[in-house]
């Protein structure tokens, strides 16, 4: 049985994993931490009866004190580096869905799963669906190699561009190779019009409305044509697949996994 502790429990995705894990064979709910809903029991919070697993607001105490096998972070990008450094001095094995975390990060924690001895796994995105997206526009970048992101996410979404576009803008470019767009002259009117700029010209532009939860599109430009290729999740059960997966996979590894594509297509 893998014991799992959930960390921004209260939250939007919090909740769903929650459910996810509730129901996972092979699985058990053993703590939730949240800095809300202290001692709220989480079976009242997902709608299943009291589970007797209540929201603990102290990370590290309920990691000490459960002594789980996992962490799963959906949390915010201003704790979640935090809450992995503590998992792993636990000696706790951490999923980790909250995004914004940088490069600098990244390698700190690669650092530290070693030094521990346990695997971690951060993934920007769980849905199998964005992982294809990803997958295939790294695959079409080698033939339109002009390509802007747009992606479009709920208004609640505190980081901008999201991780996805980050981690797509990452791969195409590592694809891509050396290559400039753009026009180097180009005026912006109105500052931010252009998007944000990653590397050799590549724009990415965020999107916040209600009614969203969470889109992609990565379009490519080419002489007389454009070819778009575009993920929608239109509800935060497209991620539990892939969380609940990540689960039983991070107990089988002892390094740092960036990105659930280097789990899912190897
Ligand atoms: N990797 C993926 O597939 C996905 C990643 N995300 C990412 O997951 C993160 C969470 O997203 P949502 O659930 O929509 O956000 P949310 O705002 O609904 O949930 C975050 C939770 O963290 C809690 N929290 C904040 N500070 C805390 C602290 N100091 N101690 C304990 N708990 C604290 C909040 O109270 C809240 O309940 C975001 O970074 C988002 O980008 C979201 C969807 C999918
Ligand atoms: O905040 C969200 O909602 C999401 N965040 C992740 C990201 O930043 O890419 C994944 C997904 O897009 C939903």
């Amino acid at each position: 049985m893998i014991k799992v502790v959930v960390a921004g429990a209260a939250g939007r995705m919090g909740q769903e994993v929650l459910r996810a894990v509730h129901k996972s064979e092979g699985m058990e709910l053993v703590g939730a931490v949240d800095k809300f809903q202290e001692g709220v029991d989480v079976g009242t919070l997902i709608g299943t009866g009291e589970l007797k697993v209540l929201i603990t607001t102290n990370l590290e105490e309920t990691l000490v004190t459960l002594k789980p096998d996992v962490l799963v972070d959906f949390t915010t990008p201003e704790i979640v580096f935090n809450d992995v450094k503590i998992a792993l001095k636990c000696g706790v094995r951490p999923v980790v869905g909250t995004t914004g975390m940088g490069s600098a990060e990244l390698a700190e924690i690669k650092e530290l799963c070693v030094k521990a001895g346990v695997g971690c796994i951060v993934a920007p995105n769980f849905a199998i669906g964005a992982l294809l997206m990803i997958k295939f526009a790294a695959e079409a970048v080698k033939y339109m190699p002009h390509v802007e992101i747009i992606e479009l996410h709920h208004d609640k979404k505190l980081d901008a561009p999201s991780g996805t576009a980050i981690k797509t803008a990452e791969l195409i470019s590592q694809v891509r190779g050396d290559f400039q767009q753009g026009l180097a002259a180009e005026i912006e009117k109105i500052p931010g019009a252009r998007g944000g700029e990653f590397d050799g010209g590549i724009r990415i532009h965020s999107i916040r409305l209600p009614g969203y939860v969470a889109h992609q599109e990565v379009i490519f430009g080419g002489v007389g044509q454009t070819l778009t290729i575009r993920h929608d999740s239109i509800s935060r059960e497209s991620f539990m697949p892939g969380v609940v997966l990540a689960v039983q996979k991070v107990m089988h590894i002892n390094s740092l996994v960036y990105g659930l594509e280097n789990i899912l297509f190897e």
